[in-house]
């Protein structure tokens, strides 16, 4: 049967990269229904609203979403609700996709594309697992008001709100527990539980929901520790499960262990597995339009796409190895480049990608 994947591409770079992944799709002999709607600050100015009606109800029909990046500048100065970043924020909550998979996978040609030693990186594959729909990213109330109490009394304060529901942390541990029994069997909750009430749930929930799993060995670590082993040893985790603002925060940190956040992909899962698919990265304005973008996240993106939505692993797995194999022929895009291998567009890294499909 036919799969509709709604490609939306978004700002900055976004249709740059999203343009690769398209080509690489189109390329697997597969008969997708691929259908474009323009989202984010694409979105505003098509219609006025960066998730615009016609872009929400194509996402929720489409077996699965394929997105770019949003966000740009420009926006920065409209009212909240205008802003492009509410159309993933909105796609992420009216899709019910809380389950963020964000694998670090270190290929090993990209050792040396890494800022840390390649004793320290080599080998690396760890799945951050990030909490999507919760935390202080949609915690209510939130603004800027007249301080009601205290030494700031009559002042105006901005605030929001952190908080987790018991069933989001559990079914969130749920996901990091099974994906930990397909990998090493180990999981780390980061949490800043020896602080806020919010993290003190959520470790002691993670604790609850590890007893069903006693073939997974828990670990939790707080988030400033967890920022800090990250770097001095990465290769301690296998998976690790955190909130929305810590996982954000995390995974670009982590993208650097990789060679490059241009090499970071991503999958935002429902309950049934229905999924958005995104790189790690936004949108990129200090490079977009010029066309040296890394399109490799998208691309493995669009793997993830297959693997987790589609029901095909075999075609991934094609993906995947085409992008091993563009990596081993020395093919860089600037983000990951360095001397003795060659620098391509983002054009030609596609291009070199569909040709070893
Ligand atoms: N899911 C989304 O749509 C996201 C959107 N954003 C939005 O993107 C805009 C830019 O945000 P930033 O903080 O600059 O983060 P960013 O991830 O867009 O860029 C950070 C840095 O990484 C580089 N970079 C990112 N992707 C790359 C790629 N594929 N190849 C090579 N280099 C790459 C950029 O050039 C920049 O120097 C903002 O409007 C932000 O709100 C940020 C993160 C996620
Ligand atoms: C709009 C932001 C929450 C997007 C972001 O930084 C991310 O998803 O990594
Ligand atoms: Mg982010």
């Amino acid at each position: 049967m036919t799969k509709k994947i709604a490609v939306l591409a978004g700002d900055g770079i976004g249709p740059e990269i999203v343009a690769e992944a398209v080509n690489v799709l189109n390329a697997l002999g597969e008969s997708f229904e691929l259908e474009h709607a323009p989202v984010g600050g694409a979105g505003y100015e098509a219609s006025g609203h960066p998730l615009p009606e016609a872009t929400l109800k194509l996402a929720k029909e489409a077996d699965a979403v394929l997105f770019g990046a949003v966000g740009d500048w420009k926006y920065d100065t409209l009212d909240r609700p205008l802003r492009p970043e509410q159309a993933i924020l909105g796609l992420r909550k009216n899709l019910g996709l809380f389950a963020n998979l964000r694998p670090a996978i270190l290929y090993p040609e990209l050792a040396g594309a890494s800022t840390l030693k390649p004793e320290v990186v080599s080998g690396l594959d760890i799945l951050i697992i990030r909490e999507l729909t919760g935390d202080i990213y949609f915690g209510q109330p939130r603004g800027v008001r007249e301080c009601p109490d205290g030494p700031f009394k009559g002042e105006r304060e901005g605030f929001d709100t952190m908080r987790y529901a018991e069933s989001e942390v559990r079914r969130i541990g749920h996901v990091a527990f099974q994906a930990a029994r397909k990998r090493n069997k180990k999981v780390c909750s980061v949490d800043k539980a020896n602080v806020l009430e919010t993290f003190q749930f959520w470790k002691d929930i993670m604790i609850e929901v590890g007893k069903e799993y006693p073939d997974v060995e828990l670990s939790h670590m707080y988030v400033d520790n967890a920022a800090m082993q990250l770097v001095k040893n990465p290769k301690q985790f296998d998976v690790l499960v955190t909130g929305n603002m810590f996982g954000d925060i995390l995974s670009d940190q982590a993208s650097m262990l990789t060679g490059s956040i241009g090499m970071l992909p991503s999958a935002s899962l429902d309950a049934n597995n229905k999924g958005l698919y995104e790189p790690s990265h936004g949108s990129a304005p200090d490079i977009a339009g010029k066309g040296i973008a890394n399109p490799l996240a998208t691309i493995l993106s669009a793997a993830m796409m297959l693997r987790y939505s589609l029901n095909m692993a075999a075609q991934a797995d094609r993906i995947e190895a085409a992008v091993k194999k563009v990596l081993q022929q020395g093919l860089r895009t600037a983000d990951i480049y360095e001397a003795g291998t060659t620098k391509v567009s983002t054009r030609e890294m596609g291009a070199a990608v569909l040709s070893v499909l």
